[in-house]
């Protein structure tokens, strides 16, 4: 089996539908520190229409990485609705967040988050494992072969550089065929040119499958690769631009 051609894809060469894949409405998130309450995010409405690329912009403590985690589930919003790939995550436990983050939702760190001591191919392979898939390793294969490793199946982590380490974190976010990309800081640990490689992948598989991207990033050329750019401020929408994507 190929890695999804591009007639696999649910939506290439077809219109966007209208309907948002994600619905954020007057989210909030405050956390308990010992200095008392944290309001880290204080209001937030955004609806990603499905297959868009959105950079999620704005200062360091802004919140870009606090809405990132509760739009992935990881977190859990202290008052508002979150939708996400249809589900409403303000009504599910924590199984059910998992199931639907191995189902519908890729995410890539910036320190990349592999299991050291599981090789490429089996770090790839794991979240087809989880899904009961029976081709999780032939997957795994195609997909590692997609972002250039073909000779790396069997090095563990440590064997392999930087950039060869988020290629892998890559793979592995997309083995799934997931809805949506979520990176936070996805070059952030990588060299200039490497960062480059990363992202023309991460936008080209964006481009060809369909998926929505949501990138947080420092980066203002990166987030001016995406066709909206959102600037946080202080816990909040600031801004949201529609640019004309240059990816
Ligand atoms: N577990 C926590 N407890 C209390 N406060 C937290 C916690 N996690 C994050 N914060 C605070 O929430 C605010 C937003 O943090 P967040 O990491 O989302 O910002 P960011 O915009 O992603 O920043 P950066 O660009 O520096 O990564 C910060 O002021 C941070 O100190």
């Amino acid at each position: 089996m190929q890695f999804p051609s591009v007639s696999e894809a649910p939506h290439a060469g077809t219109p966007r539908r209208a309907a948002p894949v994600i619905d954020l409405k007057g989210v909030t998130l405050t956390l308990k520190s010992r200095a008392g309450s944290v309001d880290i995010l204080r209001g937030i409405d955004l609806a990603v229409p499905e297959g868009q690329s959105v950079a999620l912009v704005g200062p360091s403590g802004s919140g870009k990485s606090s809405l990132l985690m509760v739009m992935t589930g990881l977190e859990a919003a202290t008052s508002g609705r979150v939708v996400v790939a249809g589900e409403d995550f303000t009504t599910l436990g924590e199984d059910a967040l998992a199931a639907i983050r191995g189902r519908s939702i890729g995410i890539v760190f910036q320190s990349f988050h592999l299991i050291p001591t599981m090789t490429a191919i089996e770090n790839v392979a794991l979240p087809l494992e989880f899904l009961n898939r029976a081709d999780a390793f032939e997957r795994a294969e195609a997909v590692l072969s997609e972002v250039g490793l073909s000779g790396r199946f069997h090095h563990v982590p440590g064997q392999l550089s930087g950039g060869e380490q988020q290629r892998v974190a890559l793979a592995r976010a997309l083995v799934a065929e997931p809805k949506i990309l979520f990176a936070d800081e996805p070059t952030g640990n990588l060299d200039g040119e490497t960062g480059r490689q990363i992202m023309d992948l991460i936008f080209s598989l964006h481009r060809r499958f369909g998926t929505t991207l949501v990138l947080v990033t420092h980066d203002t050329a990166l987030a001016k690769r995406c066709e909206r750019v959102v600037a946080m401020h202080d816990g909040r929408i600031a801004a949201s631009i529609h640019e004309t994507a240059s990816a």
